[in-house]
């Protein structure tokens, strides 16, 4: 696992859209074979989405032949509702970039067979060969799309009922009336997020800062579903300094090195590459 710490929420979004900018385009998608993104909702990522954003209206980015699965959505609550995760993904991101809407996949909460509809998605996400990047976003209590605390790391696509700790952090958005925020969602399993190829998580603020220790510094476990992440063959934590507050100074240090040779891995092969040297195309291989 790697984690990335820049000062703000703007530094870690620019750090992930170029990251993501980047594996796109390594990844020369096309229309039959198209590069499959994971996506979250909720404040975190909405840095990222601005960046993404001015990406694509330079022209070093284009979502022509990226097919996007979302994380979660809620039960009940109506699709052009404003806090719905479809109009906010519209809003923030999918209405300002080059994406097909028919290659935009969200889970679709108002359905009469809920159990259908994830097995469906699920279904769907492996016709595709799977999600090359997961980026996802946590909750206060260390949840991973809405995997609440006891989930089972081996959880799939299904419904799940709302912690009290996320219905209260939520309220914010809906007035903060707490009996307005929907009690289920449906979200993608942890295990659905550990199969993708590889997940980038976003945790920005002081009030993250505990789930991100507990994630990082302490053992896999269910309360704190994005510990899971520890199992992961290629996860990214990009944070901001706030959010680094529960964490050891040792284990800050640790990281922090961590990317320095990292940085002088990539110039290694960069260089290699520059020479037509095969060894330089697996720039980050080396860092797991
Ligand atoms: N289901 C979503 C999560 O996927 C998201 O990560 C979390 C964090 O939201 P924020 O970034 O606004 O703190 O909110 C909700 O609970």
């Amino acid at each position: 696992m790697r984690l990335i710490i820049r000062d703000d929420p703007t530094a870690v979004g620019d750090y992930i859209a170029n990251y993501i900018t980047k594996r796109i385009n390594d990844f020369k998608p096309t229309e039959k074979k198209p590069f499959v993104l994971g996506l979250p909702t909720g404040s975190s990522p909405i840095p990222t989405y601005k960046a993404l954003i001015k990406l694509v209206k330079d022209g070093k980015l284009s979502f022509k032949n990226v097919v996007t699965f979302n994380m979660d959505e809620y039960v009940g609550l109506p699709q052009d509702h404003s806090e719905s995760y479809h109009t906010f993904m519209f809003r923030e991101f999918f209405s300002h970039v080059d994406i097909n809407p028919d290659n935009v996949n969200i889970l679709d909460g108002n359905v009469h067979d809920l159990v259908g509809e994830c097995k469906r998605y699920e279904a769907k996400i492996k016709s595709y060969g799977g999600i090359e990047l997961f980026l996802g976003g946590i909750g206060e209590d260390g949840h991973i799309a809405f995997n609440e605390p006891g989930s089972s790391l081996a959880s799939r696509t299904r419904i799940k009922t709302l912690a009290y700790d996320t219905i209260l952090a939520n309220a914010r958005f809906f007035n903060n009336d707490i009996d307005a925020v929907p009690r289920m969602a449906l979200t993608v399993g942890v295990a659905t997020v550990l199969e993708a190829r590889e997940v980038v998580v976003v945790v920005t603020g002081q009030r993250k800062s505990l789930a991100l220790s507990k994630a990082i510094e302490e053992g896999v476990n269910h309360l704190w579903t994005l510990s899971a992440l520890q199992m992961h063959p290629w996860a990214l934590i990009v944070v901001d300094e706030d959010a680094t507050a529960e964490l050891h100074v040792k284990t800050v240090k640790y990281f922090k090195s961590i990317e320095r040779v990292q940085d002088e891995v990539e110039q290694r092969h960069a260089a290699l590459r520059a020479k037509g040297d095969p060894e330089g195309n697996d720039p980050v291989g080396s860092m797991e």
